[in-house]
């Protein structure tokens, strides 16, 4: 997969380049290109901005700019590309987004900032590559710089060979439907406090079951709306006794 970041700030994308990402990239399980938008200006201002159409708070993106530079980094790779534009009005993004989009072979990500990117750029992009324009939660970021970096991260986790241990992805929290339930490592006890005894019975039977009530548990505690959302075939009696 290639991934390609366009954004004013691109030393915001560094994170990118550390710990399991940084050696995936080395490693060639996955390319990342960040491009800074100014690169497409051609005043001496670099101007990026201008004030709203219709008035209001802030500055919006300037469509030009925006068109310029989304042309040449899609003309850099000829794989096909998913436009992905992170706003505070976008669809949500869930694991299930993160999974569909570790299919692709290209992602583009527009990072908007002020009061984000003039529509025109998504609706004329959207008549020739599929476009999302996704939130990570119900909360006002200053740009989408962040939202990159957790979407980024949440998708290249599911590329292959990025993961030391694959297995967790698909027990991930929400692979299920559910929220994961706690974890335990040694010591045996900490401060008082010990480990759950059927984690030491060495009865894989009965840890299942347990971890998946805790799951339930938590999942109905702190997350009802999951719960509601699992299809009615997801609970078996055991869980349904839960
Ligand atoms: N747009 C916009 C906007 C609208 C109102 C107020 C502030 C902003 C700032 N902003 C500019 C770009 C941009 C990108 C993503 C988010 C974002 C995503 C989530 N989930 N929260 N916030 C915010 C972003």
């Amino acid at each position: 997969m290639r991934i390609d970041v366009v954004t004013i700030f691109p030393g915001y994308l560094a994170p990118l380049r550390e710990a399991l990402l940084g050696r995936a990239i080395e490693a060639g399980l996955v390319e990342v290109a960040v491009h800074d938008l100014r690169d497409w200006t051609h005043d001496v201002h670099q101007a990026v901005d201008d004030a709203p159409y219709g008035g209001g708070p802030g500055m919006v993106m300037k469509p030009q700019v925006w068109g310029e530079a989304l042309d040449a980094v899609l003309a850099a790779d000829e794989r096909p590309a998913r436009l992905v534009v992170p706003t505070p009005a976008g669809r949500p993004f869930r694991q299930s987004t993160a999974q569909a989009w570790a299919g692709e072979q290209r992602l583009v990500f527009a990072c908007g900032r002020y009061e984000g990117i003039d529509q025109r750029v998504v609706d004329e992009a959207a008549a020739r590559m599929p476009v999302d324009e996704v939130s990570i939660g119900d909360y006002v970021l200053v740009g989408g710089e962040v939202a990159v970096l957790v979407m980024v991260e949440a998708v290249a986790r599911l590329l292959p060979g990025v993961l030391g241990n694959p297995v967790s992805a698909e027990q991930d929290s929400f692979s299920d439907g559910l929220l994961e339930g706690p974890a335990y490592t040694r010591p045996l006890t900490w401060r008082g406090l010990s480990v759950p005894e059927v984690l030491r019975s060495g009865h894989h039977g009965a840890i299942a079951r347990w971890r998946r009530d805790r799951a339930l548990e938590r999942t109905a505690d702190r997350r009802p709306d999951l719960l509601a959302a699992l299809p009615a075939d997801a609970l078996d009696a055991a869980d349904r006794a839960f």
